[in-house]
């Protein structure tokens, strides 16, 4: 065994995550403990402005890890060192970050949960300082996960029923990406993944065929083949390295011919070239050599859209491998998920709500601690009628009927009568400690699937779907609307002065 942990090539053995943080959210920490307002109650919201992908919706993955990642909170002795010699800092701070105890309270959906644009995703609650240090890995975790769980829930809609499988290790950016990313594919509908270590840690499904160097290895697809089955029982041959129709798949025919019940000739692997047109070819081949059970796989940098097409085409795919487009995001390759300051204690311990305006209005932000609940019809088969952002204290559940209308465009507007109105945000940690049980990867996979049912197809489309609902709460858009005023009329009165 030569090494034994990936850490340790770092030379840290008690490399910590303390800080996977941006050196400003330091600073800033550094600033609010001298001036002696590190303590002061602060809310924090995270969330992103636009759904990716030109989609209705996102999948919010990354719960897991900010459970693990804060759980594990804590500088370490390296961690200080290595504060103290590359930056300025005074002992007493040092020695304030080193004893620092977490004790956030965290709200967040589940994780599968379906999500719109300008929910808050994660709540962040507790001592200023704390809250800052968070900041840049909470982002981190949740922009990836949620972005790559998003593309993969658009590729499994494309495949509907088909296997799918998840094939991006080697394009990932780097092995975290491969890793988390796998993860939020499997939350997202993928149904097994060539990454092993996926499979280990997550209890994911592995799958796996073989690659072209076997083929050019034994110079000769039969050749290659016959060394393949000789040693597996499970067997997908790659058979387009040198000619698909002419070489590749005779060659798996004549060796699954040969092998009989000595293997499980599950199919052939085509990853180049016109796949309509072959898949269609293959289909005869193996149908007419008497294998009418044997699958086609498909790969070769695929997406919703070239699957789509492909099945437009009437391809004869079974199986998709899908890698590069999904988990590097290819067509978006950011969430764009930000954090901002809604609610802070002022010198007299009240909380004092925040704003921050903007020329455009959709980047205005809205204060305030808040909830998001989902409005399903109970008259319409539970389908989702949008989503309602409150105050938190606010309980739709106690009304009759719900009043819901845009929240720029107010003409727009419903009321609803037979509602279910479901919170989504909840409570993972309290004061510190976490307060959620995390559910099995599989239960996660499920809720998933069972949320993306429960949205009208009209807004889960690939192309223009429609726009979802998120409306605020009357009281919530009075407020908003208050602060608007309120900011407006003081910059005026501090631009007279000046
Ligand atoms: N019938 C089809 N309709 C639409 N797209 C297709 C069809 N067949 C293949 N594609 C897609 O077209 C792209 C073709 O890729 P590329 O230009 O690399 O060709 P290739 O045949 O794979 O060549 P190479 O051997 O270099 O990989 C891939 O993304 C593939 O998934
Ligand atoms: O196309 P993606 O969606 O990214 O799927 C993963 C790709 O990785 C492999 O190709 P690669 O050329 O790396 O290896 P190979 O020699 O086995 O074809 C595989 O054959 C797929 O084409
Ligand atoms: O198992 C496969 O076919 C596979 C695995 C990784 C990348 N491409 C293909």
């Amino acid at each position: 065994m030569r090494n034994k942990n990936l850490d340790t090539m770092f030379h840290y053995p008690d490399d910590s995550l303390a800080l996977h943080t941006d050196l400003y959210e330091i600073n800033m920490m550094l600033t609010y403990w001298e001036k002696k307002i590190d303590d002061r109650h602060a809310i924090f919201e995270l969330y992103y402005r636009t759904n990716p992908f030109g989609s209705g919706y996102a999948v919010f993955a990354g719960l897991e890890r900010i459970v693990n990642y804060l759980n594990s909170l804590q500088f370490t002795d390296s961690d200080i060192a290595y504060l103290q010699k590359v930056e300025d800092y005074p002992d007493g701070f040092l020695q304030y970050l080193k004893e620092m105890q977490l004790s956030l309270t965290i709200r967040a959906p589940r994780e599968g949960e379906v999500v719109f644009a300008n929910e808050p995703l994660v709540q962040v609650e507790g001592p200023l300082a704390q809250c800052q240090l968070v900041e840049t890995a909470l982002l981190n975790i949740v922009n990836y996960q949620t972005l790559v769980a998003t593309k993969a829930s658009r590729i499994k809609l494309a495949v509907g029923d088909d296997p799918l499988l998840e094939f991006g290790a080697r394009r990932a950016q780097e092995l975290d990406a491969a890793l988390w990313g796998t993860r939020a594919a499997y939350i997202a509908g993928f149904d097994a993944t060539s990454n092993v270590r996926a499979g280990k840690l997550f209890d994911i499904p592995i799958s796996g065929t073989h690659a072209h160097s076997l083929v050019q290895t034994y110079r000769n697809d039969y050749q290659a083949f016959k060394a393949y089955a000789e040693t597996h029982r499970d067997c997908v041959f790659l058979v387009d390295t040198y000619d698909t129709i002419r070489s590749g798949v005779p060659s798996a025919i004549r060796v699954a011919k040969e092998m009989g019940d000595k293997i499980n000739f599950q199919g052939v692997r085509i990853d180049s070239g016109d796949m309509a047109y072959l898949s269609k070819r293959v289909r005869e081949q193996l149908d007419d050599a008497g294998f009418p059970n044997a699958k086609i796989y498909a790969s070769n940098d695929l997406d919703e859209y070239t699957i789509l097409n492909l099945k437009m085409q009437d391809a004869k795919i079974d199986v998709w491998g899908v890698g590069t487009k999904l988990i590097t995001a290819f067509d978006q390759p950011a969430l764009g998920a930000v954090y901002k300051l809604v609610s802070i204690q002022d010198a007299a311990g009240i909380m004092q709500d925040t704003i921050k305006l903007s020329n455009n209005a959709e980047k205005v932000s809205t204060p305030g601690k808040k909830q998001v609940w989902r409005i399903t019809n109970d008259d319409k088969d539970a389908k989702s009628e949008g989503d309602v952002i409150t105050l938190f204290q606010e309980d739709p559940r106690q009304l009759d009927e719900l009043y819901m209308f845009h929240p720029q465009y107010t003409y727009i507007n419903k009321t609803v009568k037979n509602f279910t109105a479901r919170p989504l945000l909840h409570e993972i940690f309290h004061a510190g400690e976490q307060s959620y049980q995390l559910p099995a990867l599989n239960e996660v996979r499920n809720y998933a699937s069972k949320q993306l049912t429960a949205l009208w197809p009209e807004y889960r489309r690939h192309l223009n779907p429609q726009q979802y609902p998120v409306d605020l709460s009357q009281r919530l858009w009075d407020h908003k609307m208050n602060y608007i005023h309120a900011v407006r009329n003081a910059v005026a009165k501090m631009g007279k002065e000046n």
